[in-house]
């Protein structure tokens, strides 16, 4: 049987960084994976095509809206163009998670289904077993399918099946308000279908701020169907039409759909994996126990990525591999971190979320300051005709910043500049000191923080100093 001295299993986000990680610092390693190429969910059916998708509806909806410039557009939408833009910016990316590009780095690849023989072998379909010293579990999840009578009569399409769409739906229903729900919820509306979005929470977004959840609701409601706490009882058919219903405070409701499109959750990809020939425990969702070390109940086998229940990001299971990197090469007992871990929801306009929610803040921090700018205050938003949103910064008492949070056009690439400031250690007022280039985005974030001088300096006792001082010298 051969020898490694790591076995990653699963070649998506996490298992990629692992394994690369490793055999560059001189580890003999084999990595599983039971498609027949790398890079995982995030590749194929997640982060990358949604985003393809989310930027070809855009285009079709800003050419539709161009009135404002004198032009007037109309026209069909060629989904196929559109399948083959998505496919065509996963190929590329495809490149870079070559298996020959693994191979080279001394990688064995071995593509067939991996689970466990016992706790230091793995059987793969079509291959010989194989021994690890240390095993690296990085398998992933899939969408729940929650069990919803009517379903396999109506069928149903999930982030696995949306990026090949012969037709586009005319009536499209989704349910779950969450990130996968919304972001191509509008991707479709924009595209050309009649959207509903069926949540069974009160909010949509249930991880993001009230603030946050409250203006993203009324924006998204411009173009989506918003139905909030209501619960799917069943799916059915009828007359070849496809019918959702749902309650709403024991009302029974009822809506069409050319196409139903679950995004309620994931389920970690562990039930093949027969765990329990190696001793690795699972939590009562079937994902992998890990500690803050990522190591599970068996202390040479790891977890990372979407399968240990963390958070779900695709930048999350890369940093949870790096440092699974040294803790089972080395020994190490690195611990991770999810305090300073940011996360964007690709909506337009777009969700910046990082650290705490105020809610949560007050709850952890009791008082906490709040720095907060509405885009119609910062010029360039003004410009753009894009002052929808705001941005919301929230700090300790002694301008530690605890959370940061922000709605408008490209967030997800402004805020970073909050994230690199918490990195360093740097505290409200050091964003305030920063010189900022008129008239940036990021002016937001300048108006927020110059706020925190603004009250220190008009209500505190430097005024009255000032004042003093002022009138000595003149
Ligand atoms: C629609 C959608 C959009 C998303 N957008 C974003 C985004 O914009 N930003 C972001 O950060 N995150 C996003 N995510 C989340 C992101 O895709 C995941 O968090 C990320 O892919 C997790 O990486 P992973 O390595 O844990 O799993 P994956 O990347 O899914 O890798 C797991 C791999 O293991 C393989 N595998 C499974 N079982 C076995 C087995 N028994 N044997 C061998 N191999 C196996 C799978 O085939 C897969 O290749 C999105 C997800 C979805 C669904
Ligand atoms: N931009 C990004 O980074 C991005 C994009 C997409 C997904 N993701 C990741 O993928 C994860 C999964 O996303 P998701 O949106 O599937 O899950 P989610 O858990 O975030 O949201 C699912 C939503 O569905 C609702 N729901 C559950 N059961 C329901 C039912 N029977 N009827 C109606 N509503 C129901 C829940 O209340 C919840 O609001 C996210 O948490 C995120 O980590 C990230």
């Amino acid at each position: 049987m051969k020898k490694y001295d790591l076995i990653v299993v699963g070649g998506g986000a996490g298992g990629l960084t692992v394994a690369a990680g490793a055999a560059s610092l001189g580890a003999n390693v084999a990595l599983v994976e039971k498609r027949d190429d790398l890079g995982g969910d995030c590749l194929h059916f997640g982060c990358v095509p949604s985003k393809a998708l989310i930027e070809a509806a855009n285009e079709v909806y800003h050419a539709r809206n161009v009135q404002a410039y004198g032009i007037h557009a109309s026209g069909d939408v060629d989904l196929k163009a559109i399948n083959d833009r998505v496919k065509a910016s996963v190929d590329h990316i495809q490149e870079h998670d070559d298996i020959d590009r693994f191979r080279e780095l001394g990688i064995d690849v071995y593509l067939g289904g991996a689970s466990f023989a016992t706790d230091h072998e793995i059987k793969i379909e079509g291959h010989e077993n194989i021994h690890g010293k240390r095993i690296v579990i990085s398998t992933g999840s899939r969408p729940n399918v929650p069990p919803i009578e009517g379903l396999e009569e109506t069928g149903y399409i999930t982030n696995e099946s949306a990026f090949n769409l012969e037709k586009l739906p005319k009536k499209l229903v989704f349910i779950g308000g969450g990130p996968i729900g919304l972001e191509l919820a509008q991707a479709y509306s924009r595209l050309g279908s009649e959207v509903t979005v069926l949540e069974a929470g009160p909010h949509l977004l249930g991880k993001e701020d009230q603030d946050i959840q409250k203006t993203a609701q009324r924006m998204l409601e411009q173009e989506l169907n918003v139905i909030t706490n209501a619960r799917v009882s069943k799916t059915s058919r009828q007359d070849e039409k496809n019918y959702v219903h749902y309650t709403i405070d024991d009302e029974d409701h009822v809506i069409e759909a050319d196409q139903i499109f679950l995004a309620v959750g994931r389920k970690p990809n562990t039930d093949t994996l027969q765990l329990e020939n190696a001793g690795v425990e699972m939590d009562e969702k079937g994902h992998v126990k890990v500690d803050d070390t990522l190591r599970s109940s068996v202390p040479h086998i790891f977890a990372v990525g979407d399968v240990n229940g963390g958070l779900y990001f695709t930048h999350v299971a890369g940093y949870e591999g790096k440092t699974v990197v040294q803790n089972a090469l080395y020994g190490l007992k690195r611990k991770i971190s999810y305090n300073n871990i940011p996360w964007n929801t690709y909506t337009t306009p777009e969700i910046f979320h990082f650290g705490l929610t105020q809610q949560e803040a007050q709850e952890k921090h009791g008082d906490v300051m709040i720095y907060k700018t509405e885009l119609d205050q910062v010029d360039r938003f003004v410009a753009d005709h894009a002052t929808n949103g705001f941005i919301k910064i929230i700090t300790d008492t002694k301008g530690n910043i605890v959370g940061a949070h922000a709605i408008g056009k490209g967030a997800g690439d402004w805020m970073q500049v909050v994230v690199l400031a918490v990195e360093k250690g740097m505290k409200i007022g050091d964003l305030s000191n920063m010189i900022y280039p008129y008239p940036n985005h990021t002016a937001s974030i300048e108006n927020a923080s110059n706020q925190y001088w603004r009250a220190k300096l008009f209500n505190g006792f430097i005024p009255k100093l000032s004042k003093t001082f002022i009138r000595w010298f003149r």
